[in-house]
């Protein structure tokens, strides 16, 4: 088949590189000339395992094109939009790029062609999209929803084994195309219509981000009570009901998703007069979270005034270089707010993806960043934070503190290093003693 995929940032590169990898002839188009220009070379503009090798392979076979224009047209049978659904400041969803680009698809596409939503878009944009459509005399093209689950850092592997496809369709003809376009994958297949896929996405992030939050909340209690909550979580997730994934406790999440679905389902919800509490809770808590290391700093400095802190980590996960809505930079910017000397170090976020933020100063190496600090703070698990020699660190570093943002480091270890550990709830072996009580 011929495809054209529009927007070439996690989604779109990523579906780009994966449909030309089934066979089929792909032309993904950006807007961003230094992105087209870096993927036409071969180069990824993203920090994504596995991917580049796979997007060179694909350019050498001759299925993958990369332009800034929608040009020819003429051929496609389907365009994915997969552009950016920026939050506005209500929490909403913008739509700006969506349209555009279906503008222009409007113009442009064959008769008869698909037109399928990959980017996350609020319930009924499948709809408005046909709608508009009709107003530029387009009866012709069929919409559909396709949403996206794929993770960063796991993002090739998401889309090459995804655990279902949604496919929100008008028609059966729709629905064929869309098996035959996902032909090589041997996966379930939920078809439904439009309003209903485009739900299934937003319910999926919101409950994901509610088992976090809830499972932050317990943390919370536990710290207070000496329970333990990575033995809570443990024996919560060995029941098949609940499941062990997303039940790390720690500073919440991040990331260009859950923070702006949760907020946009909320308003979706109150478009139709509904107020979805239980949501609003869990983007309240996921907030809270964040200013825990700020309280307990205070806590043990008293003034955080020329404190000098190292945050170990900025991307908002590991295996990523993605920045949006890391924690990081939040709680950076409000320990400098408190007048504390802040310094960061991750193994992939270097200046190199920082370009904009000039106020944040990155290492590449943890020792270099922790030395002469009075307190560290693990934002993001990556391994080589995880696997940091605390003994090493205890001759570097000014002070003694360190906050375990994701409950990831051992609180024996760092004992032994002459550290104060505190961390969500978790608690060294001694709290068996607890728990038992
Ligand atoms: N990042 C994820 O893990 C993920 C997963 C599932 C769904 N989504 C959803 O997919 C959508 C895209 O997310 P992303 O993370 O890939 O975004 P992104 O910001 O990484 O990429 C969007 C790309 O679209 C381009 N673009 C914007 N307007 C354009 C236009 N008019 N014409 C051509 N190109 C244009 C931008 O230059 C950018 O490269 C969002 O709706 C997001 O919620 C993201
Ligand atoms: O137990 C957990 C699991 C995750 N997180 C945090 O949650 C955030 C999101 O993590 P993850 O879901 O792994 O990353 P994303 O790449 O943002 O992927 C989510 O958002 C995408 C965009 O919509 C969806 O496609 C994916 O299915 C969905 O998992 C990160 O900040 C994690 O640190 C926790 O705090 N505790």
């Amino acid at each position: 088949m011929k495809v054209l995929v529009v927007g070439t940032g996690y989604v779109g590169l990523v579906t780009g590189v994966c449909l030309a990898s089934f066979g089929h002839d792909v032309v993904c188009v950006d807007q961003d000339q230094q992105k087209i220009t870096m993927l036409n070379m071969g180069e990824c503009p993203i920090y994504e395992d596995g991917l580049e090798p796979l997007l060179q392979e694909q350019l050498l076979e001759h299925r993958l094109w990369f332009d800034t224009k929608i040009s020819d047209c003429a051929d496609f049978d389907i365009a994915l939009i997969a552009v950016g659904t920026p939050p506005r400041s209500d929490g909403s969803a913008d739509l700006t790029s969506v349209f555009e680009v279906v503008t222009e698809l409007g113009n442009k596409l064959k008769q008869g062609a698909l037109i399928g939503t990959k980017s996350t878009v609020p319930v009924g944009t499948a709809h408005s999209i046909e709608t508009y459509l009709e107003t530029m005399g387009r009866r012709d093209i069929r919409v559909v929803s396709i949403p996206e689950f794929l993770r960063e850092g796991s993002a090739l592997s998401d889309t090459l084994q995804p655990s279902r496809l949604i496919f929100g369709v008008p028609d059966d003809e729709s629905l064929r195309v869309l098996k035959q376009l996902h032909s090589p994958l041997d996966v379930p297949i939920v078809a439904c219509n439009r309003s209903t896929a485009e739900m299934i996405k937003y319910a999926s992030n919101a409950f994901l981000a509610t088992k976090i939050s809830f499972i932050n909340e317990i943390a919370n209690i536990c710290e207070r009570v000496g329970a333990d909550v990575q033995l809570v979580s443990q024996g919560m997730g060995l029941d098949p009901r609940i499941g062990s994934s997303f039940l790390r406790a720690g500073l919440g999440y991040g990331g260009s998703c859950f923070p702006k679905d949760t907020r946009a389902l909320v308003n979706i919800a109150g478009d139709v007069a509904y107020d979805f509490k239980l949501l609003k809770a869990v983007v309240e808590v996921n907030q809270r979270q964040r200013t825990e290391p700020i309280e307990r700093l205070r806590q043990w400095f008293g003034d955080l005034n020329n404190l000098r802190v190292t945050l170990l980590g900025v991307a908002f996960k590991p295996g990523t270089n993605d920045i949006r809505e890391s924690p990081a930079l939040e709680i950076g910017e409000r320990l400098r707010d408190h007048g504390a000397q802040v310094q960061f170090y991750d193994p992939v976020v270097t200046r190199f993806w920082l370009q904009k933020q000039e106020s944040v100063r990155v290492m590449d190496d943890p020792y270099v960043a922790l030395q002469n600090s009075d307190a560290a703070i693990v934002v993001t698990e990556w391994p080589e934070i995880v696997e940091l020699d605390w003994i090493r660190v205890g001759t570097i570093m000014r002070g003694r503190f360190v906050f375990d943002g994701r409950n990831v480091l051992d609180p024996v270890a760092l004992e032994r290093a002459g550290f104060v550990l505190e961390n969500f709830g978790f608690h060294p072996a001694p709290s068996l003693a607890a728990t038992s009580r």
